[in-house]
């Protein structure tokens, strides 16, 4: 009998994408599926390549949530949709190449944090791609330096290697997927236990505080007690701080301060924090070009 065949508007059919791709280095290996670098024949670009095997149209439709999210954002601080293409069972998700990596691995590479300037233009640049999906209503939900891309002239790519929740006006979507305990804002925490309380936009920033630490000091807090403590910790003790205060500016601290309450209601915003003294001097965007250049250059090319 006739498939029962829908149409989804992001998605491409009985297009073979290995006409126009070819698949080069494997970038990855996720619980999803394998990433591979490819580049177009057409035109040159590059791109980040998630290949997935489809079984059946429900499964499908898992996927067509993540491709939706990406094919509506349209920001420069936010990784961009290049295809979507479902050929004989496997789902193709092509993404523009961020060649700098995520901002946890350039970390691993030189072997330290990020510099004050740095972590301000991270900062900066992050709050523009948050404010730009609290404005359509999306939560990021997993927001953390290994979800943060950074391109060749130092400009930040907000992706989201997990799952995450849109969150539409009608109905909320939930993924089954929770974020990473470490970056996860308290009422978060609560709200997985008790499903009422619908959590906002705040835990976002909650988790951009969290970032901002790591981002500093290579790990977020509680790093070394295992994930199951960390959710009673982070709902039971004060909002984290740097480890070594007095390396680090007040404008900085106080910044940390205004996204690290516990309350939600007592946050900032994402539009409120980028006037912020701390985000608004990392308009710049020289320092990260310069973190990208000293850990490509640490990258001998075998
Ligand atoms: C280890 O060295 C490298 C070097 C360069 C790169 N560059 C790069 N550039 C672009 N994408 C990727 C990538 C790496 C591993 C897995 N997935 C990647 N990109 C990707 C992202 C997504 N989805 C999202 O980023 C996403 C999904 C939902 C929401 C959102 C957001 F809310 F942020 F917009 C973003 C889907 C498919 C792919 C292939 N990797 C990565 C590692």
């Amino acid at each position: 009998e006739k498939k029962r065949v829908r149409h989804y508007e992001n998605l491409k059919r009985d297009v073979d994408p290995h006409q126009t791709w070819e698949t080069m280095g494997e970038l990855g290996d996720g619980a999803f599926g394998k990433v591979y670098k490819a580049q177009n024949q057409t035109t040159g670009a590059l791109a980040a390549v998630k290949v997935i095997e489809v079984r059946s149209e429900e499964q499908l439709d898992d996927y067509i949530t993540e491709i939706d999210i990406l094919a509506s954002c349209r920001h420069t601080n936010i990784i961009s949709l290049l295809d979507a293409i479902f050929f004989e069972g496997w789902l193709w998700i092509l993404i523009e190449y961020c060649p700098g990596g995520a901002l946890d691995d350039i970390m691993l590479e030189l072997e330290r944090g990020l510099t004050e300037q740095q972590i301000s233009e991270v900062c900066c640049q992050s709050l523009q791609a948050l404010s730009y999906l609290h404005q359509h209503h999306i939560i990021h939900r997993d927001l953390k330096a290994g979800n943060i891309l950074l391109t060749m002239d130092g400009q930040v790519k907000l992706a989201d290697f997990g799952v995450s929740a849109k969150n539409d006006n009608t109905i909320q979507k939930r993924s089954t997927f929770i974020g990473t305990p470490y970056w996860m804002a308290p009422e978060v925490i609560m709200c997985e236990t008790s499903k009422d309380n619908p959590y906002t936009t705040k835990a976002d920033i909650w988790s951009l505080g969290i970032t901002l630490i790591e981002a500093a000091e290579m790990e977020p807090p509680h790093h070394s007690l295992n994930p199951m403590r960390v959710l009673l910790k982070i709902t039971k003790s004060p909002p984290p701080t740097l480890s070594n205060p007095r390396q680090w500016s007040s404008h900085f601290q106080d910044f940390l301060r205004r996204t690290l309450q516990k309350n939600p209601e007592s946050r900032w915003g994402a539009q409120q924090l980028m006037a912020h003294p701390f985000s608004y001097a990392g308009r710049d965007g020289r320092a990260l070009k310069e973190l990208i250049a000293e850990a490509k250059a640490e990258v001998t090319e075998v």
